[in-house]
C-alpha cells in the first residue's frame, strides 16, 4: 500500500542492529510508510527487509542528518525515528542537534531510541 505519509529512519552506528531488527519487527506497518534514511542505516534497512522501498540520503557525517532537517522544514516527513548513540562523540554532532530541533519546531513525532520508537509502531500499526 503506497501513502503519502513519511517517516524518516537514522541510527548511529551502535545502534544500526538495533534499527535493522526494529524495521524487520515492523516491516508490515513500515509498508505502509514512504520510508526515508540516511545512506548507511538505509542500506541496513534494506538488506534486513528488502522489500521495502527505502529513499537512502547521504551518510549522516557528510550531510544526511541535514537533508532529512530540510525536508522536515518542507513538510515531507511526518515522524522520524532516530535511535542515537549518546555515549560516543561524532563529528556531525550538530547536524544531529538540528535534526532534533527541527523535528521540535515543526512537532513531529520524534522516537530518540527503542522504546520509544515502539511506541510510535504501535500507535500506527493496524
Ligand atoms: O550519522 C548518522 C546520523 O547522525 C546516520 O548516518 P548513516 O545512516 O549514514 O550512518
Amino acid at each position: 500500500m503506497t501513502s503519502s505519509r513519511c517517516i524518516a529512519l537514522i541510527a548511529h552506528d551502535q545502534k544500526k542492529d538495533d534499527m535493522a531488527d526494529f524495521a524487520a519487527r515492523h516491516q508490515s506497518t513500515l509498508a505502509n510508510w514512504r520510508i526515508v534514511a540516511t545512506g548507511t542505516t538505509g542500506g541496513r534497512i534494506k538488506a534486513a527487509c528488502p522489500e521495502l522501498e527505502v529513499t537512502r540520503l547521504k551518510s549522516g557525517p557528510l550531510g544526511g542528518d541535514q537533508q532529512i532537517g530540510a525536508l522536515i522544514a518542507t513538510g515531507e516527513v511526518d515522524m522520524l525515528i532516530f535511535l542515537v548513540d549518546p555515549l560516543t562523540s561524532m563529528p556531525h554532532d550538530v547536524d544531529v542537534k538540528a535534526l532534533m530541533r527541527l523535528a521540535t519546531v515543526y512537532d513531529i513525532p520524534m522516537a530518540l531510541n527503542r522504546a520509544t520508537a515502539e511506541i510510535l509502531m504501535t500507535m500506527h500499526a493496524h
